[in-house]
Order: C-alpha cells, then sequence, then structure tokens
C-alpha cells in the first residue's frame, strides 16, 4: 500500500490511505463513512459535536530553545513542554493506526516568493474536504515533487485526557515551531485547522518581509485592492464579497513590498440568519464540494434552515474562493489603495465609519477594540468588548510591536486612506448596524465618492466622521443621533469606552508618545 511517507511521521498500520482525493470521492468516502448528510444545493453537512467553535484555552505553543525568545508568551501564546508535546504525539499516532488516513498536501501564499508547503493528515474525510478547499491546491506536477515544510495531524476522535496529558480540556492544539508540526485533538471545529495554518504563517511570514494579516481582500475595477481587518465576527467575509470587486480572499493576507496575496484558497462563512437577499454571494457557495458545519437541515427535504442556532450561532460553510462569482485567481493583487479597519462596538458609541491619520491607525490597529461574538469562541453567548491587538490577538505568536511596525511602514509606503467602520451597534435601538447601509460606506470609501462629504471630528474619539454618504440617510452617520432623547445615555457609554481605551493602552509602554496622544482621551 501507498503510504506517502506517512511512516516518517510515525504513523504506521493504516487500514487505507488517501492523498489528495478529489471533493467528489471526499464527499462519497465521508457518505459512506457516516460523517454528514447531503443538503438540498449538495452541500456536505456534517455536525461537530461538543467544539462548535475555536477554543483559545485549549491551545498551547512548545518552549523550545529556539523559539523562547521570539514567542510573545502569556495568555494567547501559552507555553507547554517538549515531553507534553512527545507524548501526545505518540498517542495521536497509535490513535490512528488501523485507520482511513486521508492527506492533503497543498499550500498556504498565493505569492509564489512567499508560499509554504503544509500537509493536513486528517482522520475524517468531512475534514479533509474543508481544507482541500480552504488552502492553496496543488496541480498533479506539484504533487510529484511535494515535500511539506509544515504538517498538520487533525484528529478529532482522539479525546485527551487532561490530567494525564497535562491539557486544559478533551481537545488540544498544540503548535512545535521547531519540529514544524501541528496537533489538533479532540475538536472537530474546522476552523482550528486553518486558523493554526494561519498562527504559522504569522510566524514565518514576518521573517521574510511580509506583513501577515486577519483581513479580507478585493480589488476594484480600476485594479485598486483594498483590505478588512476585524477580528471574527465583524465582517471579513461578507463585506469582501461584493459584486463590483474580485474576491481575493475572506481571512488571512500577506503584504508584501509589491502585492497583498491571499494565505488560502477558500473561505469560511457564517451561517447564522443568511439570506439569499442580504448576502447572494455566499448563499449561493453553499452548494456541492462544500462543508457545512452545524446548520440544522430538514430530515426529509434537506432544506437548511439558517436561522436555526440551536447547536451554535457560530454555524459555517467552507468553500473554494471560485464559488464566489468574479474571484482573483490566483490570489494576488496590488498593495492597498484602502485599509479600512471592523470593529463592532457593543457600547453603540462608535461612529459608523470614520477616517483615522496615521497615528490614529496605528493607535487603533494596536488597541484591536471590538467585540467577540456569540460562538466563534467557546464559552462566548453574547457581544462580549474586547481589545485583541492587530485585529487577531489569537492567532499571533509573535510580539504585537513586530506587526504594527510593520502596518505603519506599509500605510506610509503606500499611502492607503484608513477608515474605522462599526459593524456593530450604533445607538440605542438594541439593533446592530443595517449590513445595507454598511455596505454603501464601504464603497463609498472605497470609490472615493466618501472624501467629497464635510467631516467633522468625533467628540470622544478623536477620529474624523463623514456628515453623509450616498445611500444612507445622514442621522444615520453620526452617533448622538443614534441615541435620540438619551444623550446622557451617550455621554455615559462613550466616557466608559474611552476610558477602557486609555486603560488598556498602559500595556503597551514602548509606544511613541505621539501615537499615544493619537487615542482617545479619558476624563
Ligand atoms: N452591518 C453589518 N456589517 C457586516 N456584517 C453584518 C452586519 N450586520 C450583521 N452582519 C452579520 O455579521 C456576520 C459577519 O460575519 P463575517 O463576515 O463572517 O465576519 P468575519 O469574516 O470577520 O469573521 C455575518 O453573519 C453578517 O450577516
Ligand atoms: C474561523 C474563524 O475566523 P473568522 O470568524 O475570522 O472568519 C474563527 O475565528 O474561528
Ligand atoms: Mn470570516
Amino acid at each position: 500500500m501507498e503510504t506517502y511517507g506517512l511512516e516518517s511521521l510515525g504513523i504506521v498500520n493504516p487500514s487505507a490511505v488517501y492523498r489528495n482525493l478529489t471533493p467528489a470521492k471526499l464527499v462519497e468516502k465521508a457518505l459512506c463513512r457516516g460523517e454528514g448528510k447531503l443538503s438540498a444545493t449538495g452541500a456536505l453537512c456534517v455536525t461537530t459535536g461538543k467544539y462548535t467553535g475555536r477554543s483559545p484555552d485549549d491551545k498551547f505553543i512548545v518552549d523550545s530553545k529556539g523559539v523562547h525568545n521570539d514567542i510573545a508568551w502569556g495568555k494567547v501564546n501559552v507555553p507547554t513542554t517538549q515531553e507534553v508535546f512527545d507524548a501526545l504525539y505518540e498517542k495521536m499516532v497509535a490513535y490512528l493506526q488501523n485507520r482511513e488516513i486521508f492527506i492533503f498536501d497543498g499550500y498556504a501564499g498565493a505569492d509564489p516568493k512567499y508560499t509554504k508547503a503544509f500537509r493536513i493528515v486528517n482522520e475524517l474525510a468531512s475534514q479533509n474536504l474543508f481544507i482541500h478547499q480552504l488552502l492553496l491546491r496543488p496541480t498533479e506536477e506539484q504533487l510529484k515533487s511535494y515535500v511539506p515544510d509544515f504538517t498538520i495531524i487533525a484528529a478529532p476522535g482522539f479525546k485527551c485526557v487532561p490530567e494525564r496529558d497535562h491539557t486544559h480540556s478533551e481537545a488540544a492544539i498544540m503548535i512545535d515551531y521547531e519540529k514544524k508540526l501541528v496537533l489538533i485533538a479532540g475538536s472537530q471545529y474546522s476552523g482550528e485547522i486553518k486558523k493554526s495554518v494561519f498562527s504559522v504563517m504569522n510566524y514565518l511570514m514576518p521573517k521574510q518581509g511580509v506583513f501577515p494579516m486577519h483581513c479580507s481582500a478585493n480589488i476594484g475595477e480600476a485594479g485598486d485592492s483594498a483590505i478588512f481587518f476585524g477580528l471574527s465576527g465583524t465582517g471579513k467575509t461578507t463585506l469582501s464579497a461584493d459584486p463590483n470587486r474580485k474576491l481575493i480572499g475572506d481571512d488571512e493576507h500577506g503584504w508584501a513590498d509589491d502585492s497583498v496575496f491571499n494565505f488560502e484558497g477558500g473561505c469560511y462563512a457564517k451561517c447564522i440568519d443568511l439570506t439569499e437577499e442580504r448576502e447572494p454571494e455566499i448563499y449561493r457557495a453553499i452548494k456541492f464540494g462544500s462543508l457545512v458545519e452545524n446548520v440544522i437541515i430538514d430530515e426529509e427535504t434537506r432544506q437548511a434552515d439558517y436561522a436555526d442556532g440551536s447547536l451554535t450561532e457560530n454555524t459555517r460553510v467552507g468553500y473554494p474562493v471560485d464559488y464566489i462569482p468574479n474571484a482573483a485567481i490566483p490570489g494576488i493583487g496590488g498593495t492597498p489603495k484602502t485599509v479600512i479597519f471592523l470593529t463592532a462596538d457593543a457600547y453603540g458609541v462608535m461612529p459608523p465609519i470614520s477616517k483615522l491619520n496615521a497615528k490614529q491607525a496605528q493607535y487603533y490597529f494596536v488597541s484591536g477594540f471590538t467585540s467577540k461574538l456569540a460562538g466563534t469562541e467557546r464559552g462566548i453567548t453574547s457581544p462580549v468588548p474586547t481589545f485583541s491587538t492587530c485585529f487577531g490577538a489569537p492567532f499571533m505568536p509573535l510580539d504585537p510591536s513586530v506587526y504594527a511596525e510593520m502596518l505603519e511602514k506599509k500605510v506610509q509606503q503606500s499611502g492607503a486612506n484608513v477608515y474605522l467602520v462599526n459593524t456593530g451597534w450604533c445607538g440605542n435601538s438594541g439593533k446592530r448596524m443595517n449590513l445595507k447601509y454598511t455596505r454603501a460606506m464601504v464603497t463609498a470609501a472605497l470609490n472615493g465618492e466618501l472624501e467629497k462629504a464635510q467631516f467633522v471630528t468625533d467628540p470622544y474619539f478623536g477620529v474624523q466622521v463623514p456628515t453623509s454618504c450616498p445611500g444612507v440617510p445622514d442621522e444615520q452617520m453620526i452617533p448622538a443621533k443614534q441615541w435620540g432623547d438619551d444623550q446622557a445615555g451617550y455621554e455615559k457609554k462613550a466616557k466608559e469606552l474611552a476610558h477602557s481605551f486609555v486603560e488598556n493602552f498602559k500595556k503597551y509602554t514602548h509606544m511613541p508618545a505621539d501615537v499615544v496622544a493619537a487615542g482617545p482621551k479619558a476624563e
């Protein structure tokens, strides 16, 4: 039996080994193995069990000599020992004996100068389909000479024993940067696999002068690229799927000297409350070849009920980027002309859109203010305001200053306009920003229309707020106007948030004074 070098990983005696099966074959395998069902539109639908979102508390990095001084150890990058990693590794490969193994040999990084080869070893055919669609797919020719740079072993059926395995729960995500190995045990949420690739790229790319970013990216008709930074649920995927622009990618990109490029070859969209009317491109991407997680499907008709969040609010679909009409293949564009920071403000006081100067751009990037939205991380059930540096703290192994300095340099070199867009709450209606208005504001920022508006300075955050925007009622533009009679409530919340910004920024002790001064003032 051809085993494609699995022995070198210590994986012996598999019952079968499949490498880079086509999506059609993977769907067949998954159905035969009882991993899921087909939806009425042909998507493979699975439920992922206990873990339906990322599990930050279960993530560890091996504290080995070679990386000890590189990693920004702390609450996000939690150290574990080589012994703990090696012991778990041995148990996982033993667990994989006598099983069918699915290998996907693929790539991350669409710009050939920076491509890295990722071998993914899956216990499940459905997860192999997911990562096949999410990463860059190799050609037959590339497969012949394929040598992985990094290997990820994903065995959701292997449950850790915390006392024995020195883990936090039955799930564990352990990265060993020196051995170039990632272990994912106990969790079937496929987001763990793609975000592990991202974490590794965030470690490797700065060494090659590339700024790795938790952002989506697309290209306008004039060839102008735009990027949208944002923590989970803030709208990267939704807002980058724009019929008038070519999609580069929805989540993970690199900014090199002369390009912005996708790390991936697919997208991972939220399905909760999805409608064809509001998000037609994503809705129509849910078809044969897509992998759907935790959406409730009718037993008879196999129709998906996107409104049903009974398993989780974080229902998901993974599909190749070319399922979105007009995708840029390969996923490469010129350096960005527009940079957008997406934030979901649960205080309801940040302007729906505002323009930032260079120092404010640095300040707001390092702060990474947003809300964690329900479901994406374990234990989050309602919006929780958070400061997630670089809009992606969970995925950044290096010190934030590494990424922040790259942002500063890249924005300065490109002369890009930087906007802050609040896709969360503005005012006291309790309702999230209307997607139609957010889209109109983003469009106006991208096509230059917004620059024609009059701007006023926000009284609390100091950012420049346009007072009008095509397609949006004027009163929607100004936070105070969204609070009606309750101006005292607005002031209280705005002051509270401004104060949180100042408190949060105190931990950045090496920031230049002019960047600190660019933030809100605590009164
Ligand atoms: N004003 C808005 N802007 C963007 N997304 C919104 C807005 N209002 C509601 N949403 C919903 O919020 C979610 C945004 O999620 P997504 O685009 O997947 O975020 P990300 O890719 O950053 O994790 C989608 O389900 C979208 O329908
Ligand atoms: C998949 C994820 O990313 P995002 O919500 O940014 O798409 C995640 O955070 O688990
Ligand atoms: Mn997304």
